[in-house]
């Protein structure tokens, strides 16, 4: 009997990895009372002077915040999460428009501190008496029938250990997900975008405060360029500027690199200080951005989770919310089928996978809307569009972004929606714009001379959908510009 569970077989764990979802696995199966072997092949963060990271910290909404409270780290975010109520929208004349991220009280997201979390997680796992870590252990080999797996430690020696189940958990470029893709029937599917990111630090300003208002999302939308800053509980904010690689290779100098943020992000030089920015810009390396797809998602006795199933973009700022519930996911099935592994693992995959790439496909959707059709004002003008509309038609209308972040609809219902969403927006177009120019003539075209245009225009019509027909791709090419330009343009 351990803190009110009864104390399951001595079924043995193994988590490979122990960044943010297999740290909350860790406590997951601590508190079933599983006996649990953790393995990360960095040294351990909480003692590491600097941790090499992938952002400082992330925007946590409503699918991950539902994990961490089924862990009991509801607390956790609460005290050191800092809620975004709106996305704050910089013009490139520094004048700022905030749009609410929704009419609900608790529509906003929460920036929180990776590494804290991660350590958080990993002290709540390690109070556990059957939870072991073993840090500075990089799987190289796995046996996904009998758990059996090799660990390559400091000194290039090797150890050997073994498991009931091996937990995946080793991130995009995942070790466990390398052994399966050798399986017969396994698809995988990767892709790097053009797109490269480094993290700068907007400090806090001369009075000790954050430089600027601290609960939103900033967002810089400059079409090809993003750049967001999201706050810190020291006062500061992590800015990540998004940016083609070709565009990076380009700033080789302190001078193109203050050109090139004080012609596109006047604001934030003032704010980062434009000394500070350079320094900070020349010594980072920018980072790749890569999606990964996957299926199925287990093998043998082996399951992968989190990045190791899904990476994606983080253009909706989703990845560590579905990998947390990857894990509460799981954990219900467990519930459902009683520890039963041979049971929960198929159930797992045939549950998680359609959502998995649902995700993968939404956050590469975004990234190429924000990319094309995105700048301060037609960034501002879709997103009070999708509130009016929300406000409007609560039930049949609510934006993508809602759904995706402040709901737990599965993720590929949320592509269904977006699909219906797309096509309702492209008939609108079509109404709209037909209604405007009939009206339009209407108002120049005397009536007679209307019956004659309309007799010409079935003509021309009927010309017209000749034509289309044979450039359907065209047509397809504008469809898509339509949807999108009818959204950002009149
Ligand atoms: C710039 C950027 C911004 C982001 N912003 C957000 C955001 O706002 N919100 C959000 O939800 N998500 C965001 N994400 C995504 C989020 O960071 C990831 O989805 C999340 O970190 C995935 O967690 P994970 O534990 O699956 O993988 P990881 O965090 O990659 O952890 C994998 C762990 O496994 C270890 N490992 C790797 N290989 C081995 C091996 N062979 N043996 C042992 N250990 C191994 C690694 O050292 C690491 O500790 C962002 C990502 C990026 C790059
Ligand atoms: C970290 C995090 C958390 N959420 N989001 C996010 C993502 C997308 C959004 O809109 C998509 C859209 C805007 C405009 C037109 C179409 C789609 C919104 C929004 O609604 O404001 C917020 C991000 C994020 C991450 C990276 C970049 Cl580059 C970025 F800008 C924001």
């Amino acid at each position: 009997e351990i803190n009110g569970h009864s104390v399951a077989p001595s079924k043995r764990i193994a988590i490979v990895g122990g960044g943010l979802v297999g740290s909350l696995n860790a406590c997951f199966f601590a508190q079933k009372g599983f006996h649990v072997d953790l393995y990360e092949s960095r040294a351990d963060i909480r003692t590491a002077t600097k941790v090499a990271g992938r952002s400082i910290n992330l925007a946590l909404s409503h699918r991950g915040r539902a994990a961490l409270r089924a862990v009991g780290l509801e607390g956790h975010i609460t005290t050191e999460g800092i809620p975004m109520y709106a996305r704050m929208i910089h013009d490139l004349d520094g004048s700022t428009h905030a749009v609410p991220y929704g009419t609900r009280p608790d529509h906003f997201i929460i920036s929180i501190d990776r590494r804290r979390l991660n350590e958080v997680m990993l002290n709540m796992a390690e109070k556990f008496p059957l939870v072991k870590f073993h840090f500075n252990h990089r799987l190289v080999k796995c046996n996904l029938e009998s758990g059996d797996m090799t660990f390559s430690i400091s000194g290039g020696a090797t150890v050997e250990h073994t498991a009931d189940l091996v937990i995946g958990c080793d991130g995009a470029h995942s070790a466990v997900r390398g052994v399966m893709e050798k399986k017969i029937l396994f698809d995988f599917k990767q892709e790097y975008i053009e797109h490269g990111y480094v993290e700068l630090e907007t400090p806090a300003d001369k009075s000790g405060d954050y430089a600027m208002a601290k609960n939103y999302l900033h967002i810089w939308p400059r079409d090809t360029f993003m750049l967001i800053a999201l706050p810190n509980l020291d006062r500061s904010f992590t800015t990540t500027l998004f940016m083609p690689f070709k565009q990076f290779d380009q700033l080789t100098t302190e001078t193109a690199v203050t050109n090139f943020f004080r012609a596109t992000f006047p604001d934030a030089v003032k704010l980062i200080g434009e000394n500070h920015l350079v320094k900070s810009f020349m010594d980072t390396k920018p980072s790749s951005l890569i999606s990964v797809k996957c299926k199925p998602y287990h093998s043998g006795r082996a399951v992968i989770m989190g990045d190791a199933a899904h990476a994606m973009v983080p253009f909706y700022g989703q990845g560590m919310n579905a990998g947390f519930l990857d894990c509460l996911m799981f954990h219900e099935l467990m519930d459902q089928y009683n520890d039963n592994f041979d049971l929960v693992l198929p159930a797992f995959t045939k549950m998680m996978q359609p959502n998995g790439e649902a995700i993968v496909d939404l956050a590469a959707y975004n990234y190429i809307e924000m990319r094309h059709l995105v700048n301060t004002w037609s960034y501002y003008f879709r997103k009070k569009m999708d509130n009016f509309l929300y406000r409007l038609m609560p039930n049949s209308w609510v934006p993508r972004y809602t759904m995706v972040t402040f709901t737990l609809t599965p993720y590929s219902k949320c592509i269904e929606h977006r699909d219906w969403q797309d096509k309702m927006l492209t008939r609108a177009a079509w109404i709209g714009g037909t209604t405007i120019v009939a009206m339009a003539l209407c108002a120049v075209l005397p009536l007679a001379q209307m019956e004659d245009y309309l007799e010409h225009s079935t003509r021309i019509g009927r010309t017209f959908s000749r034509v289309v027909r044979g450039t359907k791709s065209h047509l397809g090419y504008s469809q898509f510009f339509l949807r999108h330009a009818w959204r950002y343009s009149n």
